[in-house]
């Protein structure tokens, strides 16, 4: 019997004490507290310090003197381990980083160096031909290997010569033989090896022992993406790219030592930060580009003196990479802040005075080529319009007939630009389109051959390739047959 009761004291309360009795403590009145109280005062010199009523009052408890627990003190700070952060620069040189060679491909036998008449010769065309090293070099140096094509996968750096290839290089040689300038604009689909064009153009002229002076990306001049200023006494005001045009100068440089080291100034050149006297060599006289205060100035006598009349010059070959960047406004602005046409930009005007056919002459004569790029090109209406005309124009005039439609302005858009058509007005125009099976056979045989593509190379996986790239399409090509093979 007891135990229930037992039980029943460890839950309740003993009868003996009120349940809802409030617990009231009486207050603590210690000599400590007593101590800090302020004493009561009648006089200011006894009233409590100031800065003990201000900082004390509020927090009572949390006054208490001594050592506080302070957990987690010796703890080190934790820094989240990010590596080393790239330098300036890094990033995109990582980017624009171009491998020419892979160990691991197999060295194809019977791949043959390309020599100065090569491309020029019809027989080759249809060939897969190897870059020789010199050539490697002077193309690396003036930029004209792309990031987007296939160079690392195999042993050496090889292209297809192609039909067009061969009646380009003819035509630059065709100019060169009459002291003309030939003025060209590649244009095609995307990936249809307009780049590669321009590089095979540049691999003969290289070969020639021509001067070759390459834009590889137009953008890069008038995306407002380099320094730029007025030049002094012109009008309509034009403007200089410093920065830009001293790595324009270098690359020349590098790419050209050897002819440019052969050639020599015709006259003196005091205007330049360091004094040219005449007779200097052209290397010499690129050499005086130090820094960008003064490049243009440089670049400027070295234009000069490679197309002055009457002297013994090598051909020239001016290149450019994305042309519809420099075929309309660009994206600096003038000090009244207006944007400032891309032609009002000096590197740019030089340019396109020469591919209008107004501009400097070229002494031994030379070539002026442009590629348009279908994967990153601003719309330019003008310029599709005016390469359209000169396309329908030249096919008339080969087929002697008028057969095909000249395009027209469109009454109802307003965004031509003048400038542009003007340049444009005389170019002749070379469209690119896919490869034949018989080429596509080649490159498909040098693939295999490299070990980059495994299938057996007959007429019906070359049909279903080509096929598949939608006509013999060359970027198209490589992403069917080696996008497994791609890093
Ligand atoms: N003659 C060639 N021999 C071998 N490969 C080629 C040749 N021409 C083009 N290619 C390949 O085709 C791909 C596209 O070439 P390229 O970069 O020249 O195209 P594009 O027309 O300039 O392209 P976009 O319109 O994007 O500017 C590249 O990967 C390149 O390796």
């Amino acid at each position: 019997m007891s135990a229930p009761n037992c039980l029943r004291c460890l839950v309740r309360p003993s009868a003996g004490i009120p349940v809802s009795a409030p617990r009231t403590v009486s207050p603590l009145v210690t000599p400590f507290v007593l101590a800090r109280t302020a004493p009561f005062s009648t006089t200011a010199a006894n009233a409590r310090p100031k800065k003990e009523a201000q900082g004390k009052s509020d927090g009572g408890g949390s006054s208490r003197g001594g050592k506080k627990l302070q957990l987690g003190k010796f703890k080190k700070e934790k820094v989240a381990d990010r590596g080393r952060t790239p330098l300036p620069g890094e990033r995109k040189a990582y980017r624009k980083r171009i491998t020419l060679s892979n160990d691991n491909a197999i060295p194809v036998p019977w791949l043959t160096d390309l020599g100065p008449a090569d491309l020029a010769d019809p027989r080759s065309s249809g060939k897969v031909m190897a870059l020789p090293e010199e050539v490697q070099d002077q193309l690396r140096a003036s930029e004209a290997f792309k990031a987007t094509q296939c160079w690392g996968m195999f042993r050496k750096p090889a292209v297809l010569v192609r039909k067009e290839t061969t009646d380009l290089v003819n035509r630059m040689e065709d100019a060169v033989d009459k002291k003309e300038t030939l003025r060209l604009v590649v244009t095609g689909d995307k990936v249809t090896g307009k780049s590669m064009m321009l590089l095979q153009a540049m691999t003969h002229a290289y070969l020639n022992n021509w001067i070759v002076i390459h834009v590889p990306e137009a953008q890069e001049l008038t995306t407002a993406c380099t320094d730029y200023a007025p030049i002094p006494n012109t009008d309509p005001v034009q403007y200089m790219q410093n920065v830009y045009v001293l790595k324009l100068i270098q690359a020349i440089k590098r790419a050209n030592e050897k002819v440019l080291a052969k050639t020599y100034t015709m006259t003196a050149h005091p205007e330049l930060p360091q004094n040219m006297p005449a007779n200097s060599s052209l290397l010499a006289l690129a050499n005086v580009a130090k820094e960008a205060e003064g490049a243009w100035a440089v670049f400027q006598a070295l234009w000069t003196e490679l197309t002055a009349q009457g002297a013994n010059r090598p051909p020239i070959l001016l290149t450019l990479d994305g042309l519809a960047h420099v075929m309309k406004v660009s994206d600096y602005r003038a000090p009244s802040f207006d944007l400032i046409h891309s032609h009002d930009l000096a590197l740019v005007r030089l340019f396109s005075d020469v591919l209008a056919g107004g501009g400097a002459k070229f002494p031994s004569g030379g070539a002026v080529l442009a590629a348009t790029s279908r994967s990153n090109a601003p719309r330019a209406a003008s310029m599709e319009l005016a390469l359209a005309q000169r396309e329908a124009e030249q096919s008339n005039k080969e087929k002697e007939k008028t057969d095909v439609e000249v395009p027209k302005k469109d009454p109802f858009f307003r965004g031509y630009d003048d400038r542009v058509e003007a340049v444009l007005r005389s170019v002749q125009v070379l469209r690119l389109k896919g490869i034949d099976k018989l080429e596509a056979r080649a490159l498909m045989e040098y693939w295999a051959a490299s070990g980059m593509l495994r299938a057996m190379v007959d007429e019906k996986t070359v049909t279903e390739k080509w096929t598949l790239a939608g006509s013999g399409v060359l970027g198209e090509m490589e992403r069917a047959a080696l996008l497994t093979m791609r890093v």
